[in-house]
């Protein structure tokens, strides 16, 4: 059988991530999502398990001396990172798996997976950027200034990435995804 692809979807806090991901996963069933661990606090409404599992620092250092993470990062003061295990057997079950994961984490992952798609999603601007993470309500001034400091760093890494879309409008950053999910199925691999 052969093994899933393993998809890396990065870009700033606030460029519309989880929003596009999760209307992908509407439209693409068959692809498994990775519920990441942190230890940030759980915002309103976000469930364990489902968004994240959250995680104390203890537990988190657990998780890193015992191997269990594929990745992970320090992110504005929290640690955030890829369960090993379940993206290594979904691959395994021939199942596509897709990551939503910073810039940093997204390139360690690079280096164990060279073969995985990683696309980058863009903001139609910086100030865009910043009013959708300020819209969103679930971060402080000084937290919003720290993470777009982190955006424009992360944009500047843009070239170590395979596809950049833009997320101006969800349905369509959506559709373009969607696209690049099938064409790398339809990929034909170079002879051994
Ligand atoms: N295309 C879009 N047009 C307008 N608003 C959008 C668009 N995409 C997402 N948003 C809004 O922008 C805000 C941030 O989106 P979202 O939480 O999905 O971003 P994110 O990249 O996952 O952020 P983080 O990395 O911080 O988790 C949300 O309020 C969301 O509704
Ligand atoms: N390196 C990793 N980054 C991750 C992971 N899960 C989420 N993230 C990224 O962290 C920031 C902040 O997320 P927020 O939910 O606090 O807004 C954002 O860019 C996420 O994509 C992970 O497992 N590893």
């Amino acid at each position: 059988m052969n093994k899933g692809l393993l998809f890396v979807l990065s870009g700033p806090s606030g460029v519309g991530k989880g929003t596009v991901c999760k209307a992908l996963l509407k439209k693409m069933p068959d692809l498994i999502y990775s519920v990441s661990a942190t230890t940030r606090q759980p915002r309103i409404g976000e469930t364990d398990g489902v968004n994240y599992f959250f995680k104390s620092r203890e537990q988190f250092m657990q998780m890193i001396e015992e191997d269990q993470l594929l990745e992970y990062a320090e992110y504005v003061g929290n640690y955030y990172g890829t369960p090993r295990d379940f993206v290594e057997r979904t691959l395994e079950e021939g199942r596509d798996i897709i990551l939503e994961i910073e810039v940093q984490g997204a390139l360690k992952v690079k280096e164990k997976f060279p073969d995985g798609i990683f696309i980058f999603l863009l903001p139609p601007s910086l100030d865009e950027l910043k009013d959708r993470i300020r819209g969103r309500g679930t971060e402080n001034d000084h937290v919003i200034d720290h993470r777009m400091n982190v955006a424009v760093e992360e944009i500047a890494l843009m070239a170590n990435y395979d596809y950049a879309v833009v997320n101006d409008e969800i349905d369509l950053a959506c559709e373009r995804i969607e696209s690049i999910v099938i064409a790398e199925h339809c990929k034909i691999e170079p002879n051994e």
